[in-house]
């Protein structure tokens, strides 16, 4: 069963999930964290501890990079309407099914498909298999995701747990071409100006030179052989250059054939300059190239799908581990120098605790309920396994941050989590109650409600943890002292764990010899006048309050008469 949080626990719980949410690059990755909400079920905690304890060690440097640039690859089954599929009457209702496109039985039909497929012998051979009918669902995925696969295959080789990514990589390679070609076709009418041009400007050079080459002796000759004439002389002249610039029309034509994959014919033999190629013909040649590319295309994919498809049930596998590899490197992030507390009956205690909101905390360590015997900080010995502790101390000591940090151990310990101190252990509980200070809320009715959530914390059996910040600040200090230590002896028979904040510790000792008084203290004062705080808890004595460090400097400084009344009111403090 989940661990029970009062509302203000479950908001420690909240910001600690939202700690390691902000770590995940995933946001479907935080599916995740849902496994590790709080539970009371001590064998549940001892496997996830187990469980993390040997996955994050899979977590290495620079996965967090590497999952960066994972992409999930979905394969969507679409409808191709470029492609037909022949089949026998029998077969129609499958092929149908199949869903990936149109299918008929007439082969008369796939008139005007680009791509003909058929179980019959009439097209392209298939079987009714999507992967033989439309591979290029298959295909065209992976292909457009190859830096995803890039990225698995690099953390397969960084976790040591290896990837078919590397495989499929290997595979998809022979795509490249025809993705080459599609976008060669893209660029078509580009490719055509760009050639046009470039011949436009080869024989614009021929031809200069050819007038060049007339001027001088050529020019008599030339006079000569019209006067004579000799026509075909001249002609054959002008042939000459016909037939180079003929050349250059092939070779332009040759070498655009074989970027194309394809022989083409697109400049006229008619008008030789300028050379021009029709847009119809454009046209043609792009509708030729498409169908045939189409093919092309297909048959790739063909290929490749059948190499592959063997290996998508592992590929998948892997990236649904992404999610889990994400989740316990941001684990791992969140809860570097933590340890693994250990989990026992009841009660809590940690060695140097360290808060997770306060920036370089000084760590705290603390105990409520049974000492563990590795617990031996100085002051330990006045611990005698008290379930009920009443936290007194100065002023800003740092009282709720230390019932914050038992939320915390807490919480995290029941997730299964690492604990941030050195060493800890924490009893299993089956309810956590957290209760802030009200601050700015007075009077009966702030009163009244807090009363009831306190009771109420009260109720019933199992294992209570209650941590509750001054609750006397509500009411006059009287009655609190009466209200208070009542309600802490029920906890106290009932076997609930305690820390309450108070500063009417002296008080409520005196009722209650079964608890414990820690104290914050204020070591003293700095140069500024400020408190200097030791927020490690004095064990099982009360915590000087403020005032009374204050009396006690001006004490230190005064002379004469003031002097001695300082020291009057400090022996008032001392007599108690
Ligand atoms: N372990 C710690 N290390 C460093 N700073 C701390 C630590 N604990 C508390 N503080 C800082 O001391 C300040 C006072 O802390 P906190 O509010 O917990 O004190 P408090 O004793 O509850 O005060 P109050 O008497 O007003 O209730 C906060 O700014 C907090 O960040």
């Amino acid at each position: 069963m989940a661990l029970k949080l009062n509302p203000e626990a479950r908001a420690v719980y909240r910001d600690i999930t939202s700690q390691i949410k902000s770590r995940l690059v995933l946001k479907e990755s935080s599916d995740y964290l849902e496994n590790f909400s709080p539970t009371n079920d001590r064998g549940e905690i001892l496997k996830r501890q187990e469980y993390l304890r040997e996955a994050l060690r899979r977590v290495k440097p620079g996965l967090k990079e590497l999952i960066k640039r994972v992409r999930f690859i979905r394969f969507t089954r679409d409808y191709l309407h470029d492609r037909v599929l022949i089949v026998d009457e029998s077969e129609v209702e499958t092929a149908i099914k199949l869903g990936l496109c149109d299918v008929t039985t007439n082969p008369e039909e796939a008139e005007g498909y680009p791509l003909v497929l058929s179980t019959i012998g009439y097209g392209i051979d298939v079987e009714l298999l999507p992967s033989q009918v439309a591979p290029e669902l298959y295909v065209l995925p992976l292909w457009e995701n190859r830096e995803t696969l890039k990225a698995l295959e690099e953390i397969g080789k960084l976790t040591g747990e290896g990837s078919v990514a590397g495989e499929i990589l290997e595979h998809l390679s022979p795509f490249g071409e025809v993705v080459e070609k599609e976008k060669l076709l893209g660029s078509l009418d580009e490719l055509i100006a760009e050639k046009e041009r470039e011949l436009n400007e080869r024989i614009e050079e021929k031809l200069e030179k050819f007038s060049l080459t007339l001027t001088g002796r050529d020019l008599v000759k030339f006079l000569n052989e019209l006067r004579e004439g000799n026509y075909e002389a001249i002609f054959s002249h002008f042939r000459e250059i016909e037939g180079e610039i003929l050349d250059m029309i092939n070779e332009a034509e040759s070498e655009l054939s074989k970027v194309l994959g394809l022989h083409v014919e697109l400049f006229s033999r008619e008008e030789l300059y300028p050379v021009r190629i029709p847009p119809e013909v454009v046209e043609g040649l792009r509708t030729e190239l498409e169908r045939e590319l189409k093919v092309e295309v297909y048959m790739k994919a063909r290929e490749i799908a059948e190499k592959v498809r063997p290996l998508l049930p592992k590929l998948r596998e892997e990236l649904s581990k992404i999610r889990e590899l994400d989740f316990l490197q941001a684990v791992k992030a969140f809860t570097e120098g933590f340890t693994f507390p250990e989990i026992a009956e009841s009660g809590i205690a940690f060695l140097n605790g360290r808060h997770l909101f306060i920036e370089n905390p000084q760590p705290v360590s603390y105990v409520v309920g049974e000492k563990p015997e590795w617990f031996d900080v100085p002051g330990a010995e006045n611990v005698r396994g008290e379930n009920v502790v009443i936290l007194t101390g100065a002023n800003s000591g740092g009282k709720t941050s230390l019932l914050e940090l038992i939320t915390q151990v807490s919480i995290l310990a029941h997730m299964g989590f690492p604990v941030p101190a050195e060493r800890a252990r924490v009893g299993v509980l089956d309810e956590l109650f957290f209760f802030r200070r009200k601050r700015s809320v007075y009077g009966a009715g702030a009163f009244e409600t807090a009363l009831r959530s306190f009771v109420r914390s009260l109720r019933g059996k199992g294992n209570k943890l209650i941590l509750i910040d001054e609750f006397e600040a509500i009411t006059e200090p009287g009655a609190a002292v009466k209200i208070i230590g009542e309600l802490l002896k029920v906890a106290h028979e009932k076997g609930f764990h305690v820390v309450i904040v108070s500063h009417l510790g002296e008080d409520l000792k005196k009722e209650l010899p079964f608890a414990r008084v820690d104290g914050i203290e204020a070591k003293g004062l700095d140069e500024n006048l400020n408190l200097i705080v030791d927020r490690q808890p004095v064990f099982g004595r009360l915590g000087r309050s403020t005032p009374e460090l204050i009396v006690e400097r001006l004490a230190r400084k005064a002379r004469g008469a003031e002097k001695e009344i300082y020291e009057r009111v400090l022996r008032k403090f001392r007599e108690s």
